[in-house]
């Protein structure tokens, strides 16, 4: 069944796929018959197993491969030869490997590479570069060699190096995956900042619960076609769609599912922001975790 995705927001529209399809081998369908609108400002995780064709769908969004068929319209842009350049402006991506990002020999360079190609004076170029890298912390960071720096230190400047570009669309592919918890914690509070400025459409592509519970919607892919476009809350309490995604909700709502269940508190209470007393979490606790 070919089902036409489409959030319930109101708004442009930053990506439109109608009915695409793409081969790596001419043969069989990686992507087939995809459709997907994604309006101006949203949040959307791409999910699904290894290999079911995430990666290439984000790869044509930016023009990066050609569909077989149909048709991609980014930022109100057909893709297409005449309009590819302009489209790459639109699109910042952000890989699981940000070593494979780096191409100048410290962050600063780094960012400046990005901008050379856009016929910005050096003022506005160098203002920019000092105030995306305020922005991710790593002003300090400007005149050091990019694989000097660890991992969470790389992430932020890759995405300050995009941000500086000033995209529209930002794709994020599996990009907090090389991340420590605390990284991944200040990694989630910078895509809510982002989110929260409402000129910036996020397609994220991760395995990471939290941050796909602080996404607004999550589409889910199988074998090279949409299975699924629920809100991450749906998500979470649909065993089949978890297994599709090889997903576990996050230890918060496995807790508060749990609790419901076994009718123990009342269901609106909130354990993100630790609604719990004491001795309901002693309670609780050896259910998980033993004595
Ligand atoms: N460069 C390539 N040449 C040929 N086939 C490819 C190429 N890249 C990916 N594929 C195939 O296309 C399909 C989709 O791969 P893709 O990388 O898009 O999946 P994915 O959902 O991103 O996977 P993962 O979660 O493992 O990153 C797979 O069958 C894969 O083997």
């Amino acid at each position: 069944m070919n089902v036409m995705m489409k959030s319930t927001n109101a708004g442009p529209d930053m990506v439109v796929l109608e009915d695409v399809s793409f081969a790596y081998d001419g043969s069989h369908a990686d992507i087939r018959d995809v459709s997907l609108t994604i309006p101006q400002g949203e949040w959307v995780t791409l999910a699904g197993a290894n290999g079911c064709g995430k990666t290439t769908l984000t790869r044509l969004l930016n023009g990066l491969l050609r569909a077989n068929s149909g048709r991609i319209a980014i930022g109100g842009l057909e893709l297409g030869r005449g309009t590819l350049a302009e489209i790459r402006q639109k699109v910042g991506v952000v890989f699981q490997n940000p070593d494979n990002q780096f191409i100048g020999s410290t962050v600063e360079e780094d960012m400046a590479f990005g901008l050379e190609g856009r016929c910005l004076d050096r003022e506005e170029m160098q203002g920019r570069i000092q105030y995306y890298a305020s922005r991710l912390g790593i002003s300090q960071l400007l005149h050091r060699h990019p694989h000097e720096l660890s991992g969470g230190q790389k992430q932020r400047a890759a995405i300050a190096a995009i941000l500086a570009m000033e995209p529209e669309l930002i794709i994020l592919d599996e990009a907090s995956s090389m991340l420590d918890e605390k990284a991944r914690q200040q990694w989630l509070s910078l895509l809510q900042e982002m989110h929260g400025e409402g000129r910036y459409t996020l397609l994220s592509i991760t395995h990471d619960a939290e941050e796909v519970a602080a996404s607004q919607r999550v589409v889910v892919m199988r074998e090279g076609t949409l299975a699924a476009d629920v809100t991450p809350n749906e998500l979470f309490r649909d065993e089949g769609l978890l297994h599709l995604c090889r997903m576990l909700p996050p230890f918060r709502i496995q807790l508060e599912m749990e609790m419901e269940k076994q009718g123990i508190l009342p269901v609106d209470r909130d354990f993100a922001g630790s609604g719990m007393t004491g001795s309901e979490v002693e309670w609780i606790w050896p259910l998980y975790f033993g004595k």
